[in-house]
Formats: structure tokens, C-alpha cells, sequence
């Protein structure tokens, strides 16, 4: 049966110091956050944990500090049992992946894989398995354990292991793997490796005497796994998607469903879950250029439906050997797959004979001013209609509609009981959800409820020159410069000239944020999320300063800026976590102007340009400059207004040896959006940027036609 609930989700993160909204009512003209929802009577918790994992207020940098800490323990010492009463390898059910929600990453591991039983086994444990003293620091009952259970024990472990050493292999995860998961990923190859010769005999003596070769290769334990304030980015990858998931879009022509995949699919990419959109027209326009009219869609047109047919089955195809060849976990097929056929053959192929996880993402629309606008904006503007004028466009389209009409079988949750899916009627304002499966099926409905069409811009823009600006030292909390106060000003100014309609200001808690926005006049509301990245030891203090007393670590960072957490601080991968309720905040609302620092408008402005993670940290954030951000499309058009007051340039580009602080640096990125003289450049951004413009100065889509 299903619920009925309300869609309104508040993480609860902002704080309202002056006299602006409350961060827990909606705001009034929040636009597709009064959606009515029906979520199936069989959806997870995995949703519910998501939004408590959400809260930053959890103070990453503390847990960090605890993190630290415990990367040398002793894997006797007295341990947490995260992993419960799972520890039971029979008791794992491979089909309970993802049903588990964002949570601590051991829990995830010990819930989901026999690797993650072992690597999360305490180490109390340890106790079952000694063959050389009961008496290790453990403070479990199982200490008097006898040598035949030992050694019962030792056997089921080794051949736990085993399994688990098989299961781990799907951990070689892309480039973003965090570096903790790489090493994980690595003993456990090692041992995997060294498993048939050694392994057997050594395995089931206590650590302490262990030989030291065999101990090196140990996984860590579970206090050593939950290294993280919670899971970030690229673990987030591999404990969410252990199951490549198809994401397959059902609905007539023209009802925005190019619009979600690709949207969908920045944000997953953006959140670590590699993901890749199937789009069918560009399959049919590359099999054939026969496409002159809408006849070529009529349901009696043989030859034509062949060819779809073909294109359709070989997108499918594509999207399913992607993820066999373990590049990405979630792939889109972005076609109609408007009849119960079609759906059901999309689930043999992918459910039954692949074992993926499917998903149906069906959007309905009968408003027909969102389809006009849909048809003149992305369609019009379609290879398929090169040089026709628009009104004859439209009319095509229309009729395209119409053969697709006679043959569309919404989907049916009687005859398609079987299917997992959900449905979004008019761009979001009303979605029901039917069969949820699992916590990335969660991710999705909860993001598809927060987008929506309405026309609005963003602004971000870092605060004024600070002090430590002026002297180079990174962090802190330092007050604005005489120049920055000057920005301060002229920002004010600046907004009030746009006359933005029901604007609201987010920035951050730190003084030279705040200081910014000190003059304009619209609601304010300040989010911790937005403070600057954490340094950990390295706050307030210049890079050289860092070069000098760190060098290794500042080395560590230029290799790997994304990954790299400094110590007791945080890394890009943090705070693309910390950002995420931002980002979906920011999806729901209607003008915003941020006021934030580099690193963070780094990690925001990455997610709207679809950047990825190698070029995020060095993503061009100059100060005293606003990067307008207006969706169109499927992309975001980007201007930079630089205001004319001269500030210093923060920007440190990738040297082209790590740790050197001399050169200028080789990144190509410094300055690349903005224009000599730094006024005005419009960059019009999003995918298929190569595809031809129509002439009115707007971009070309490849479309989803088929
Ligand atoms: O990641 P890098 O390139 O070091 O940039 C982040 C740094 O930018 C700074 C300035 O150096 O940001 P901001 O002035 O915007 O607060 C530092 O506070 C911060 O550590």
C-alpha cells in the first residue's frame, strides 16, 4: 500500500542569526518543494540515515582528530564491534546490498561483503583464532575458547577470507578511491596473492606473534576502518553501488527526460558514484541519417522501427558492458521505453541475466505550456531539425508526439508489479515512488524531488580580500582589508542594481563572509557547511610556511589535491561531502547569492559545471569577482563580473613538480573563465559543448529523440 508523506526534507543546517527565514519551514517560494508524495509501504531506511549522515554539524574535523588517532592502534586493543551480530558469514545476504543507507562505513562493510565480516571483525575476535595464547587484551567471553574450536575457527575464517579477498576485488575502484580504500584494496590483493600458500597455516595464530611480513598484510581493523567522520566520496562509491544500477527513463517525447539523466548523472558523478548517461537518439541519429520527418516514428513504419529497435537493444547493450567493465556503477539509459515490452525485456537483460539493479524513472506530463517550452528549447534546436524553421519544428514534434501516444503504456503497478520505479508528474509536482529497492534508489527519489525548471540564477562569490589574503596565509578567520571592505560595498551595490527577485544570502560563519554581505539588503542566512576547508595544523600559515615545516605533507598534496586531507583537517573529498545538503538546498530554491571562500565555491561551482575531481581543486575562483550561474538547457550559462577592486590572487596553480612553490605552475585553469579584462566573459557550459550552435547564439544538445 502506499504512504503518503510530505516533501519537504530539512537538514536542519542553517542557522539564521538576523531576522530571516526559519531554516525548518519552507520558504515561501521554494518551487517544487510542496510536492505531493507517495513513497512505497516497502521503501528502506536508507533514506532516513542519509539525512542524519547529512548533518555537518557532526564536526568533521573533530572526528578527524579521532581518526588519527586511530590509524596506529593496536588491532588487540579493546575494539568497538561495529559490525554487530552480522559477523556470521552465512548470515550474509547478498541481497541486502544497499539496503543499508549512508552509514559509517564499517556498518556498511560488515552489513554488505564477507570482506567487510573479516576487515570488520573485532578483535576480541582474534581470540577465537589463537592457537598461542588465550589471553590476548580481548574482553569477550570467548577467551576460554578450546584449541578444536580454535582451529573450527581458523579453517571458517581462512575460507571467509578467501571470499573476502574475491569480494574486495570489485573495491579497485577509478581514480577517486580515497587513499585510505587503496590501501585497503592493496593488502587485501596482496594477500589474496600470498592466500594459497601461506595464509592457511598463518592465518589463525594471534596477530602478536603473527610474523611480521604476514601482519603487514592484515587488513585493518574495524577501529582502523572507521577512520572517517562519515563516509566520503569515494568510499561513498563503493559501499553504495557494490551493484551497478541502470537507471532506464520511460516517458512520451519531450517530457524532460534528457533534462533529468543528465542532471542526475552530474550530480552522482559529482557525489563520487561514477555514472554515465545512454542517450538512444544520439544511437539512432549515428545508425541512420533517414530521420526527415515524423513518419519516420509512426508505429507501421517497419523498416524505421527496426532501426529503432537495433539502436535501442544496442544502447542497452552499451550501458550493461560499461558497467561489466567496472568504469562506472550507474549507467542511464535515456530512451521512451514507453511500452510494457520493452520495459520488461530492459529487465531481463539487466535484472536477470546481469544481476544489476533497475530502476525506472518515468516522467509524466500534461501541462502543455512545460512541453512547448521543453520543444522550443531543446528541440528546436535538435540535429534532427537543422535549418528548419521553428514553427514547422513544432508542428513535427507534435506529431512525433502523437505516434508515441498510440503505442504509451504508462507504467502499470499492477501489471508491473515487479518493477522498482518511480514517477515525477509535471517537472515534480507530485512523485510517487513504487518497489524502492535500495539507498542509491533513495539518492535518486530524494534528488529528483529537489530539482525543479523555474527560471532563477545563482551568484557566488568569495568574500573580500581578508587580512591574511593581504599576507598569504591560508585559514583562519581573519577580518576583511581595507580593499576588501571596498568589495564589500561595491558587491551591495552591485546586487542592488540586478533588482533580484526574492534573493536570500548564504555564506559562511567565518568574519571576512559575513563582513561581505554586511550591506545587502535581502535575507541572510549563514550555513557552517560554507566555512573554508579545514587545514588542521596547517591553518594560518603561508604555503611556504607549509613547504618548510611539512614538506611531505605539502608534497602529498600536490600529488593528490582532491584526495589529500591535511592533517586534523579536511580534504576537497570532505568537503564535497559537507557541501552535498548545499547543493541539494540550493537545487530547491530560487536566487541565491553565496558568499563563500575558495576551496568551497571550488567544490559548488565544480558540481554546476560538471567538473571532475582531478580539475576541482584548482578550478579558477579568483577574488572580487561574482560567477553567475543561469541554467539553460541542459547546461548552466556562467558569467564572471569581475567588480573593479584590485585584490591579491590567491589562485595556486598544480606545479609541474610537486611541492615546488617557485614556479608559476603549468595548470591551465588559472584565469581560463575569465576574460583579459575580466568583465563579462560568457561561458556557456554543460555537455556536448562540441555539438553545433543553432545560430541563436544558444548551445545544441544531442537530443533524446529515438
Ligand atoms: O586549496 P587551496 O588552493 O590551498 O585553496 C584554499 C585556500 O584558499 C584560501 C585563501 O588562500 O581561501 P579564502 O581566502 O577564500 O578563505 C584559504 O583560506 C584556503 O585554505
Amino acid at each position: 500500500m502506499a504512504q503518503c508523506c510530505e516533501t519537504s526534507p530539512r537538514y536542519g543546517i542553517s542557522s539564521n542569526p538576523t531576522p530571516s527565514r526559519n531554516s525548518n519551514q519552507d520558504p515561501p517560494d521554494a518551487p517544487s518543494a510542496t510536492a505531493a508524495v507517495l513513497l512505497s509501504a516497502t521503501a528502506t531506511p536508507g533514506a532516513a540515515a542519509h539525512l542524519q549522515q547529512g548533518d555537518p554539524s557532526s564536526g568533521s574535523s573533530n572526528n578527524n582528530n579521532t581518526s588519527t588517532k586511530n590509524k596506529n592502534q593496536n588491532p588487540n586493543q579493546k575494539q568497538d564491534d561495529s559490525s554487530g551480530s552480522s559477523n556470521n558469514a552465512d548470515n550474509y545476504n547478498k541481497d541486502d546490498e544497499d539496503q543499508v543507507g549512508t552509514l559509517p562505513l564499517p556498518f556498511i562493510l560488515s552489513k554488505k561483503t564477507p570482506a567487510a565480516l573479516f576487515l570488520s571483525r573485532p578483535s576480541s575476535s582474534y581470540t577465537d583464532l589463537c592457537t598461542c595464547c588465550n589471553s590476548s587484551s580481548s574482553n569477550s567471553s570467548a577467551s576460554s575458547t578450546t584449541s578444536s574450536s580454535s582451529s573450527a575457527g581458523a579453517s571458517a575464517v581462512a575460507r571467509q577470507l578467501a571470499r573476502s579477498v574475491t569480494a574486495t576485488s570489485i573495491m579497485d575502484m577509478p581514480y577517486n578511491t580515497s587513499p585510505s580504500l587503496r590501501v585497503r584494496t592493496t593488502s587485501l590483493n596482496q594477500l589474496k596473492k600470498t592466500a594459497d600458500l601461506a595464509i592457511e597455516n598463518e592465518l589463525h595464530v594471534c596477530p602478536s606473534v603473527m610474523s611480521e611480513e604476514l601482519r603487514k598484510l592484515l587488513p585493518p581493523t574495524s577501529e582502523t576502518v572507521m577512520t572517517k567522520p562519515f563516509p566520503i566520496r569515494g568510499e561513498r562509491t563503493i559501499a553504495d553501488c557494490t551493484t551497478p544500477h541502470v537507471i532506464a527513463m520511460v516517458g512520451l517525447p519531450a517530457r524532460g527526460k534528457t533534462f533529468i539523466s543528465k542532471k542526475l548523472a552530474r550530480y552522482l558523478n559529482w557525489i563520487g558514484i561514477a555514472t554515465r548517461v545512454f542517450n538512444l537518439g544520439e544511437y539512432r541519429r549515428h545508425a541512420t541519417t533517414a530521420y526527415k520527418s515524423h513518419e519516420f516514428f509512426r508505429a507501421d513504419n517497419e523498416e524505421a522501427m527496426a532501426i529503432r529497435n537495433r539502436c535501442a537493444n544496442q544502447a542497452l547493450h552499451d550501458s550493461c558492458e560499461w558497467l561489466l567493465s567496472g568504469q562506472g556503477s550507474i549507467a542511464v539509459f535515456d530512451a521512451t521505453n514507453s511500452t510494457r515490452d520493452r520495459r520488461q525485456l530492459i529487465h531481463d537483460i539487466v535484472v536477470k541475466q546481469h544481476g544489476f539493479r533497475l530502476f525506472f524513472v518515468e516522467s509524466i506530463c500534461d501541462d502543455p505550456m512545460i512541453i512547448e517550452q521543453n520543444i522550443l528549447e531543446v528541440k528546436v534546436s535538435s540535429p534532427d531539425y537543422l535549418n528548419m524553421n521553428t514553427e514547422l519544428v513544432v508542428r513535427d514534434f507534435l506529431q512525433r508526439i502523437e505516434h508515441y501516444e498510440e503505442r504509451y503504456q504508462p507504467i502499470d503497478e499492477v501489471t508491473e508489479a515487479h518493477l522498482s520505479f518511480m514517477k515525477v508528474y509535471n517537472a515534480g509536482k507530485k512523485v510517487v515512488v513504487y518497489n524502492n529497492e535500495g539507498h542509491v534508489e533513495s539518492r535518486i527519489v530524494y534528488y529528483l524531488m529537489n530539482i525543479h525548471i523555474t527560471p532563477r540564477t545563482i551568484y557566488l562569490t568569495r568574500h573580500g580580500e581578508s587580512e591574511h589574503n593581504l599576507s598569504g596565509l591560508i585559514g583562519g578567520d581573519s577580518n576583511l582589508s581595507a580593499r576588501g571592505h571596498q568589495y564589500a560595498n561595491a558587491l551591495s551595490t552591485f546586487i542592488a542594481q540586478q533588482q533580484i527577485d526574492g534573493l536570500r544570502v548564504w555564506t559562511s560563519w567565518m568574519k571576512r563572509a559575513i563582513q561581505t554581505v554586511a550591506d545587502v539588503k535581502a535575507p541572510q542566512e549563514r550555513w557552517k557547511a560554507l566555512n573554508e576547508i579545514d587545514a588542521g595544523h596547517c591553518e594560518e600559515m603561508t604555503y611556504e610556511q607549509i613547504k618548510e615545516r611539512f614538506p611531505e605533507e605539502f608534497k602529498a598534496r600536490d600529488v593528490n589535491k582532491f584526495a589529500y586531507r591535511y592533517p586534523r583537517g579536511e580534504s576537497y573529498e570532505d568537503l564535497v561531502a559537507r557541501l552535498e545538503p548545499v547543493i541539494m538546498e540550493l537545487e530547491r530554491q530560487g536566487n541565491v547569492l553565496v558568499v563563500s571562500h575558495q576551496a568551497v565555491l571550488r567544490c559548488l561551482f565544480a558540481y554546476f559545471l560538471d567538473k571532475s575531481a582531478d580539475e576541482l581543486p584548482y578550478l579558477y575562483v579568483p577574488l572580487h569577482t561574482v560567477i553567475k550561474l543561469t541554467p539553460v538547457a541542459y547546461g548552466c550559462k556562467v558569467e564572471h563580473i569581475k567588480l573593479p577592486i584590485d585584490a591579491v590572487d590567491t589562485h595556486r596553480p598544480k606545479p609541474k613538480i610537486p611541492g615546488d612553490v617557485s614556479e608559476p605552475g603549468l595548470d591551465g585553469l588559472s584565469g581560463e573563465l575569465v576574460a583579459p579584462d575580466g568583465v563579462g566573459k560568457v561561458l556557456i557550459v554543460g555537455d556536448d559543448v562540441a555539438t553545433a550552435t543553432n545560430g541563436n547564439g544558444g548551445r545544441v544538445d544531442a537530443q533524446a529523440h529515438q
